[in-house]
């Protein structure tokens, strides 16, 4: 048993009334993953000049096959051989939206899941027109830092570090990312030391991941590429999808941190741990909690 499994067994060994974390979901995002594997989701991801490397890495490492094809007259061909899609803003420019729409609307057409990270949402009108008029074509799941999700939800501009979040915590956008999950029907994540998921009414927290991942540019945008991967398994069930990517994400990222020098080396060693992730691991590390 290496160091990492060693710990992670006591704070997760299921010894009752004392543990937080019900037993279910360990067996839920084990069962997701495995899936995954087995049927390796192709996933078109429309997203930011930064992320693309990072994001197709993870959902390479996961099991699954991504896509980074965004121009505007691929979509009617393309698009409808994909399992899920994920739209990000993190680099937009006026020439991507249109692209970004057409795939948003033709997913919704075919009945399959797509996913949104508005990055930076409150920094420029522009920004938050488009993203509000990407939430308006029903994402099945969106996935914001604190700050993007309570500039969505209250649908104005707002404070940000550009695009990492100037709130301390992603529990000062909890009544945010409900709100938001109610006017939209989308689930809504907001990632952070603990990442919250709702569906407006549910809400779970997801315990798992290191502080040095906000260390690597573009953390944020891969865990909404996985979660559109985990999305395409069960559309049906988004939230548990949802839940259970960001937790499997933040057990490669404890697993990568036993190894790592810094966030350069950290961000190689969470891709290898979430390649060889396997059920003990898994099992032994999932810490998801109602709330
Ligand atoms: N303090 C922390 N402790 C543990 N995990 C964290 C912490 N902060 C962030 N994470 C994890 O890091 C990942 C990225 O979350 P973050 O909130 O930094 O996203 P983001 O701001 O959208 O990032 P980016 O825009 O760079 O992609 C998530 O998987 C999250 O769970
Ligand atoms: C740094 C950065 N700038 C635009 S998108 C992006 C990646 C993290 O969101
Ligand atoms: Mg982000």
């Amino acid at each position: 048993m290496t160091e990492a499994t060693s710990s992670a067994t006591q704070h997760n060994d299921n010894d009752g009334e004392s543990n937080p974390y019900p037993a279910h979901w360990g067996p839920t995002a084990w069962t997701l993953l495995a899936d995954l594997r087995q049927r390796c989701p192709l996933v078109q991801c429309l997203t930011n000049f930064v992320s693309m490397d990072m994001a197709a890495n993870t959902l390479i490492a996961a099991g699954a096959s991504p896509a980074m094809i965004h121009s505007l007259g691929e979509i009617p061909d393309f698009t409808p051989q994909t399992h899920a899609l994920c739209v990000n803003v993190g680099t937009l420019s006026p020439s991507w939206v249109p692209a970004m729409k057409a795939a948003a609307e033709l997913m919704i057409k075919l009945g399959k899941p797509w996913v949104l990270d508005p990055v930076s949402a409150g920094a420029s009108g522009f920004r938050l027109n488009t993203c509000l008029a990407l939430v308006g074509l029903k994402p099945t799941v969106i996935r914001g830092n604190g700050s993007e999700i309570i500039a969505l939800s209250k649908a104005s501009l707002g404070a940000s570090k550009g695009v990492e979040s100037a709130h301390g915590s992603s529990m000062d956008a909890l009544e945010a990312a409900k709100s938001l999950a109610k006017s939209s029907g989308s689930v809504v994540a907001v990632s952070g030391a603990v990442d919250i998921v709702t569906d407006g009414n549910r809400v779970v927290g997801v315990h798992n991941g290191v502080p040095m991942m906000q260390k690597i540019a573009a953390t944020g945008c891969a865990v909404t590429a996985l979660i559109a991967a985990f999305v395409a398994l069960d559309p049906s069930h988004p939230l548990e999808a949802t839940a259970s990517a960001l937790s499997v994400f933040g057990i490669a990222g404890e697993l990568g941190m036993v190894l790592a020098k810094g966030p350069a080396s950290l961000r190689v060693h969470l891709i290898d741990s979430l390649t060889a992730l396997d059920e003990a691991a898994l099992l032994s590390r999932v810490r998801i909690a109602d709330m």
